[in-house]
Parts: structure tokens; C-alpha cells; sequence
């Protein structure tokens, strides 16, 4: 299970973070807020991408400052923007790359990205150059190319922004169906109306805790109150403005 204790983060001198503790043993979890609110940096924390300045992240009580290769191995981690992802030129290569030192013989690598690839529908693109996916297509790529590698847990940072509604659908569809447990960010509320769990943050700090029907309440109620406060006038706070959030 992860577990974060205490955990606080600065970029620069300003504290995005602020003394979070939470336990992470949902199979399906969801984090919403503001942007700027703190949620890409904390899913960084859960794989030791960003190790934090004080408190610790546990893996089955495994600190992510000590047993950064291990945990990134059973934390997979889906970005925002697959084209940061995707690194070789075709589809079944950029798969296979994550198997490289697994210590699987050539065949068995083959094995497992030809299985990957059909479970996820791209197995009619393996040879093709990875680039000229449509952006749905490059995202689920992106999750095959996590998948392949068999995580335990899977870390999903608003996998669906850059899609349309159908592929939405298609990576939110996906994501269900997983073993894994999933933890996903998303500014997408409907994605969350099945999870176990939904965790709200505002100004680097956890302010809902509950179900999703709950928390999306929470969510909403106080980013309309902000809305208001900022007197009806558009107000697209820049995350490295250092405004608080709304
Ligand atoms: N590497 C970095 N260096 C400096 N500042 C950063 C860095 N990464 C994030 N920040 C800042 O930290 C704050 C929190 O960012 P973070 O990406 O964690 O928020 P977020 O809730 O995921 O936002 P969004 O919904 O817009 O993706 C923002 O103000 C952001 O500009």
C-alpha cells in the first residue's frame, strides 16, 4: 500500500505541497482540484519522480528516497502528453523498450508486446512509426507501453486532456477494466462515478477525503464560490502566477 506521511514540497521557496498524509489502499482513486493545486507533484511522489523535502512516500513501507529503482518498477506512470512518453519509432518497439533488462529472451519480449498491443488495439499498428498515431491512439500506446512492464499500481496524470470524448471514453473504459490498482487525475468528474475513492486538493493540501459523488460536491461547490469571490470577472489563475488557488 502507499502511504504518504506528512509530506510537504517547494519548487523555488513556494510550497506546493503542505504536510499531506493519506493512505492509498482503494483499488480505484481519483484526485481533482484546481490547476496549480498540487496534484501532478503529489503523483510524483508516489514513484519517487519527485521525492519530497520533508515527510516520506511508502510503498508497503518501502521509502521512495531509498528504493526509488524498485518502486518506479511497481509504480507505473502515465503522463499527460503521450508524445513525452513515446521514445522509439514504432509502435511495437516503443513497447518493447520498457521490457529491455527484464531479463526476457527475445521471444518472450515479442510474446508479451504482441499480447499488450491486442488487448489494447494497436496490434494492426506494431510496425507503424509511433508519431503518426492519432492522439488517441498515441495515449493508449503510452499506457501499453506502462502495462507491458506489469506494475502493481498505476499512477494516471490526466491521461485523457488532450482527447475527444470517445477516446476519453475508450482510456476511461480501459482503466476500469485493469487489475491494477489505478490512481487517476483527472479534470474529467464523470470518469470518477464508479471509483472508491475521490481526494480533493486545494493549495497543496487534501480538503475532501470520501466518495466521488461527495468530493465532486466539495469540488464544486468551492471552485463556484471561488469563481464568485473573483467577482464574476474571468480570472485564469497561471500556475506560476504564486496566486493562491481559487
Ligand atoms: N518542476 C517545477 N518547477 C517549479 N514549479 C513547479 C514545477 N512543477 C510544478 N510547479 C508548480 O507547482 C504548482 C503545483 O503544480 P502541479 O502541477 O502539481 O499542480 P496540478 O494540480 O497538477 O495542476 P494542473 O491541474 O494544472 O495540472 C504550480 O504552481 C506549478 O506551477
Amino acid at each position: 500500500m502507499l502511504q504518504l506521511e506528512n509530506v510537504t514540497h517547494a519548487y523555488e521557496g513556494r510550497t506546493v505541497l503542505r504536510d499531506v498524509t493519506a493512505e492509498l489502499a482503494e483499488h480505484r482513486i481519483g484526485v481533482i482540484g484546481a490547476n496549480g493545486s498540487g496534484k501532478s507533484t503529489l503523483a510524483r511522489t508516489l514513484n519517487g519522480l519527485v521525492v519530497p523535502d520533508h515527510g516520506r512516500v511508502l510503498l508497503d513501507g518501502r521509502d521512495t528516497r531509498r528504493h526509488a529503482r524498485e518502486i518506479r518498477r511497481r509504480v507505473g506512470f502515465v503522463f499527460p502528453d503521450p508524445g513525452t512518453q513515446i521514445i522509439m519509432p514504432t509502435v511495437g518497439e516503443d513497447v518493447a523498450i520498457g521490457l529491455r533488462g527484464s531479463g526476457l529472451d527475445r521471444a518472450e519480449i515479442d510474446e508479451r508486446v504482441q499480447r499488450i498491443l491486442r488487448r489494447h488495439g494497436l496490434a494492426d499498428h506494431r510496425d507503424h512509426p509511433a508519431h503518426l498515431l492519432s492522439g488517441g491512439q498515441k495515449q493508449m500506446l503510452a499506457l501499453a507501453s506502462v502495462l507491458v512492464t506489469e506494475p502493481e499500481i498505476l499512477v494516471c496524470d490526466e491521461p485523457t486532456t488532450l482527447l475527444d470524448l470517445r477516446n476519453v471514453k475508450v482510456i476511461e473504459r480501459t482503466l476500469r477494466t485493469l487489475p491494477q490498482q489505478v490512481i487517476l487525475l483527472t479534470h474529467h468528474l464523470d470518469s470518477l462515478v464508479d471509483f472508491d475513492r475521490v481526494v480533493v486538493m486545494d493549495e497543496g493540501s487534501i480538503v475532501f477525503d470520501g466518495a466521488p459523488a461527495a468530493a465532486v460536491a466539495h469540488y464544486t461547490a468551492r471552485m463556484e464560490r471561488g469563481a464568485t469571490e473573483a467577482g464574476g470577472e474571468p480570472h485564469l489563475r497561471s500556475p506560476d502566477s504564486g496566486e493562491p488557488a481559487w
